[in-house]
């Protein structure tokens, strides 16, 4: 197993401005005396988009509940726009977390009114349009007379989506947005993503589904077991993993162009026409380069970057699964 990675160096410093969530040593440990969440440094920048990626149970929604001050954490420290008592900023911070407050008995509408009333700083007279604003981004507009009781598990998901947008927020975070969402929804949960990234507010979004969030990730954080593993900018995660190139040759060419990346450094596997290796530390171009050359007739070449999955299981040694 590969020890554990962080991209971004640890905090070590205390709060700087422009930072939408940063936590520092954050740490909690149940009553049953399990860690839930172990010493985490978490670093959202304003502006980004950051997915908080783990396997169920790795300790997100723990992070996140002591993020919004919805739990104590046993030790270490949270700021949240800045700030280190969340009460004070949680009027510009939407939330979708587990368990929203809705009333069973009252309609879509109703529920949202309700929270929307308790809103002090939100204003009476444009309540309605606010609610339909909301209801229509979140594709809820059809439904919002039914009861919540009666509600599926997406529509519920839906409904705490516009509760959180019911005005416009500086820092959105969402806990596991996609869940029981069809393929569909999820796809619209991804461009609302997007929108309310482009108007500028930070969203925090976790999923347990790598594939389904880290598409519209600006920042990416790989929590597995309690830990953040990995932590920065989605490009720098992307270029961690193992890169392995194949280059598939003409018939003839196989043991020259095996001789030319051997030559280079690579640990060459042949299969037919197509020769693998990884990468390391050269740079792509200079492999076509020397075949040609060396006179190799080269039809194809591809450089493979491993999927953020893949970083995932290198890290591990495990699968991207429920961690205990
Ligand atoms: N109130 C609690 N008391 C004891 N253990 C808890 C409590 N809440 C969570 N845990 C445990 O802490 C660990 C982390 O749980 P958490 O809900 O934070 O994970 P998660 O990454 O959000 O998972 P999921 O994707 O399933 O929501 C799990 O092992 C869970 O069983």
């Amino acid at each position: 197993m590969t020890a554990p990675a962080t991209v971004v160096p640890a905090v070590t410093s205390p709060v700087t401005a422009g930072t939408a969530v940063r936590t520092q040593g954050l740490t909690k440990r149940f009553r049953s005396g399990q860690v839930a969440v172990d010493g985490i440094d978490l670093l959202v920048p304003r502006g980004a988009v950051y997915g908080f990626l783990g396997p169920n149970g790795s300790g997100k929604t723990t992070t996140i509940r002591m993020i919004l001050g919805l739990v104590r954490p046993t030790s270490g420290q949270a700021w949240l726009l800045d700030s280190p008592n969340p009460a004070d900023v949680l009027p510009r911070v939407g939330a979708l977390v587990e368990g929203p407050g809705f009333h069973p008995y009252l309609t879509g509408r109703a529920n949202l009114a309700r929270l929307d009333a308790a809103d002090q700083t939100s204003d009476a007279r444009t309540a309605d349009r606010r609610a339909s604003e909301a209801l229509e981004r979140v594709g809820l507009l059809a439904a919002e007379g039914k009861p919540y009781r009666q509600y599926s598990l997406g529509m519920k998901q839906r409904l705490g989506l516009a509760a959180a947008l019911l005005r416009r927020r500086d820092l959105l975070v969402l806990d596991e947005p996609t869940n029981g969402l069809d393929p569909q929804g999820t796809r619209e949960v991804r461009l609302l993503i997007r929108e309310l990234a482009q108007a500028g507010t930070t969203v925090l979004v976790s999923s347990h589904l790598l594939g389904e969030i880290e598409q519209v990730c600006t920042h990416i954080g790989i929590m597995s077991r309690g830990r953040l593993l990995l932590q920065g900018p989605r490009d720098v995660i992307d270029s961690r993993g193992v890169a392995r190139v194949a280059v598939t040759v003409a018939p003839g060419h196989v043991a020259t162009a095996a001789g030319v990346l051997r030559v280079l450094g690579l640990d060459v596997s042949i299969e037919e026409l197509t020769l693998g290796a990884e990468l390391g530390t050269l740079a792509p171009a200079r492999i076509p380069e020397a075949l040609v050359h060396a006179g190799v007739d080269v039809t194809g070449f591809e450089v493979r970057r491993p999927s953020l999955e893949q970083v995932f299981v290198e890290l591990t040694g495990e699968g991207f699964d429920v961690a205990r």
